[in-house]
Formats: C-alpha cells, sequence, structure tokens
C-alpha cells in the first residue's frame, strides 16, 4: 500500500485525499487547525468544506506535519498558489528523499510569475524528475459525490507521471499521463481567467451566445499563450484545457465563476473578496499572467478585460463587445 499525504485541508485537498484513500493509498491529510484534523479523522468530515461528504476509513488528518510527511513515498499539495512557496520554506526538511511531490494547484506566483511545480522545484531543490502536477475538470465537490471523472498527471519523467496516476486512480477517477507540465498546469492557470469573464457576463445577464464566444476565443488565449511558453497546443486541447473550461465556465460550483457573478452583478473587487471563503485562484492569476504575455508579445483580450473589471476601469456590461482586441480592420478567426 502506498503511503502518501496530502498538505491542505481545504476543498480540493480533502477531495484528493478521499480520492486517494478510496484508490487504496494510505493517505494522512495535513489540517492547519487541530481541531479540523479531529474532526475529519473522528467524524469522518469536513463540514466546511465538504458538508454532506463521508470520509472514507483509511483517511486520517493530523495538524502535526512532521508526522504527516513521516515515511511518505508521495506528497501532494493542495495551498493557495500564493502561499505555497512560504508552505514549502516551513516544511523542506521534512520531505523524505525521494519522494515524488505532486501540484494540485491552479496558479501562478505573482511578482516572481513561476508556475506551481517550479516553485516546488525551486524551494524544495528537487529534480524535476521528481515533481508532477495534476489538473482536468475536477470540481471537488462533484468528485467528492464521485461522480466519474478524468483527469491529467503530468510530469517530464514518464515513471513519476505513471506511478502518481495510479495511486490517483480509483473506480470514479481515471488519471492519464502526459509529459506537457507546462500546457498542463497552464490549462488550469488560464481556465480560471476566462470562468471570471464567463461569470462576469453571466452576472450582467448576458446569454449563451456570450458565453459561447468568450468560451472559444478564450480558448484561443490560452492556446496562444501556452505555446509561447512551451506548452504542445494538443495539451490545451485536452482534459486540462478545453475540459476544465467547460467544467469551470458552466458550473455554478466554481469558486472564480461565482466571483465573476459577483463582480458582474456590481460588487467591487473587494467586496467580492470578502464574500468568497475558498480560494479563487484566477483573481490573484490576472496580473502575472498578462506579465508573462505582454514578455511574449500574446495578444490576450479577454484577459485583459477581466483585469479591467477586477481594477473596476471597465464596466462588466462592456466586457464582452471587446472579444477581439480594439481595431476596426476584421481579424483572422
Ligand atoms: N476546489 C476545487 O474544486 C479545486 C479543483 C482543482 C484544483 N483546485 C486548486 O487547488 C488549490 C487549493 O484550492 P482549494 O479549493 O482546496 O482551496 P480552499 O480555499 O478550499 O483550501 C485551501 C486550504 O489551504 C490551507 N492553507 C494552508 N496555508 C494557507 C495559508 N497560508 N493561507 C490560507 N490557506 C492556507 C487552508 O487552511 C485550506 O485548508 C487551488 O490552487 C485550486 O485552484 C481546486
Ligand atoms: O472552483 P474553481 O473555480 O477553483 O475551479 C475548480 C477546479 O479548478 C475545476 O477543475
Amino acid at each position: 500500500m502506498t503511503r502518501v499525504a496530502v498538505l491542505g485541508a481545504g476543498s480540493w485537498g480533502t477531495t484528493f485525499a478521499k480520492v486517494l484513500a478510496d484508490g487504496g493509498a494510505d493517505v494522512t491529510l495535513w489540517a492547519r487547525r487541530q481541531e479540523l484534523a479531529e474532526q475529519i479523522t473522528r467524524s469522518r468530515r469536513n463540514s466546511d468544506y465538504l458538508p454532506g461528504i463521508t470520509l472514507p476509513a483509511n483517511l486520517s488528518a493530523d495538524s502535526d506535519v512532521a508526522a504527516v510527511l513521516d515515511g511518505v513515498e508521495q506528497v501532494f499539495v493542495s495551498v493557495p498558489s500564493q502561499t505555497l512557496r512560504e508552505n514549502l520554506a516551513a516544511i523542506r526538511h521534512l520531505i523524505p528523499d525521494d519522494s515524488r511531490v505532486v501540484s494540485l494547484m491552479k496558479g501562478v506566483e505573482k511578482g516572481t510569475r513561476f508556475r506551481m511545480s517550479e516553485v516546488i522545484e525551486q524551494e524544495l531543490h528537487i529534480d524535476p524528475a521528481r515533481v508532477a502536477v495534476v489538473s482536468g475538470p475536477n470540481l471537488a465537490m462533484e468528485i467528492a459525490k464521485e461522480q466519474p471523472t478524468a483527469s491529467v498527471v503530468s510530469s517530464t519523467d514518464p515513471d513519476t507521471a505513471a506511478a502518481v496516476a495510479v495511486v490517483a486512480t480509483n473506480p470514479y477517477l481515471r488519471s492519464f499521463v502526459n509529459n506537457d507540465v507546462i500546457g498542463t498546469e497552464f490549462g488550469g492557470v488560464l481556465k480560471n481567467l476566462i470562468a471570471v469573464a464567463i461569470g462576469i457576463v453571466d452576472g450582467v445577464g448576458y446569454g449563451e451566445n456570450t458565453k459561447a464566444s468568450i468560451i472559444t476565443r478564450g480558448l484561443v488565449e490560452m492556446t496562444d499563450f501556452a505555446v509561447a511558453y512551451g506548452a504542445r497546443p494538443e495539451t490545451l486541447s485536452g482534459l486540462a484545457g478545453l475540459g476544465d473550461l467547460i467544467a469551470t465556465c458552466e458550473s455554478s460550483l466554481s469558486r472564480n465563476n461565482t466571483a465573476g457573478r459577483l463582480l458582474g452583478q456590481g460588487y467591487s473587487f473587494s467586496a467580492v473578496v470578502r464574500q468568497m471563503n475558498q480560494t479563487a485562484e484566477g483573481l490573484a492569476s490576472v496580473a502575472p499572467v498578462l506579465e508573462l504575455a505582454a514578455a511574449k508579445g500574446v495578444d490576450m483580450p479577454i484577459v485583459s478585460q477581466v483585469a479591467e473589471v477586477l481594477a473596476g476601469t471597465l464596466a462588466p456590461r462592456d466586457i464582452a463587445p471587446h472579444l477581439t482586441t480594439d481595431t476596426d480592420e476584421p481579424q483572422g478567426e
């Protein structure tokens, strides 16, 4: 039985711990708060994040991160992206030699503009061959309810991808593998930004034509951006790109979509942040993504307008007419 740790007992960390336990792994989940760790271990519940879900018996939780990491073969990390570096710095000395480290996160670090796998490699000083990322159309609550879902495990090392995918597969979740870490990670980051745009136009009251236009043109932006950074275009057409874009843009479970809807309904950025009690990664990733786009000369009209709505310089109702850069000349699709 593979012994694994999951760091972060929010909605995705807890759900993924259940996925791994239901796949037969011996799983310990690190929760920052001791009372939450006790609730998970004793009552098999994480009522704040996954109300109504009963967690499996082979999943326990602990607030002592040293105990959680002791002797594990794989470490899955699911904390807010902007806190990853500080979390890793505190536990670097506890990561077992030769263990594999897996990012479950979908964000880019502000300031450095690094992907989560890059932050892991730097902060833990480990070979990229030991690092993997998981992404795909993976709304936590649906998976916690054991609805059939597919995901992607990506690593530059095929053995790492395969070893993680075996552990992260169970009767309701199937993990595929690829070696395009850049495309897989950026797919998860960029779909959040398009989902914020979808939420905004939904909040304004626009209908399906507007949303389909944004999803379709959004996929073009995602692909142009990711390919400029070395991704394979087919990755963006796969589960970690189009798949996740559909799930996140269609679901009211999505925090990014929800944050956008509140903006579209007229709430200010600060009011939206106050109302969100879970992580909406897209809000923090807009700035570093646009900086990265500018560095490669990639045009991202939809993401740019999300940034303007967040800044309060563009009215939500005006986001949809600007599906390309402003020019009177017709542009190729
Ligand atoms: N929820 C989903 O459906 C889902 C699915 C796929 C990927 N993800 C990704 O997983 C990552 C985590 O998301 P989540 O949904 O679990 O978020 P969440 O807000 O539900 O939980 C975040 C967890 O991180 C912990 N944490 C550790 N250090 C922290 C710190 N310094 N500040 C704040 N919280 C800290 C919190 O206590 C909490 O348990 C994000 O990158 C998200 O994009 C989420
Ligand atoms: O709730 P969101 O918007 O963070 O989306 C969750 C997952 O990333 C969907 O795959």
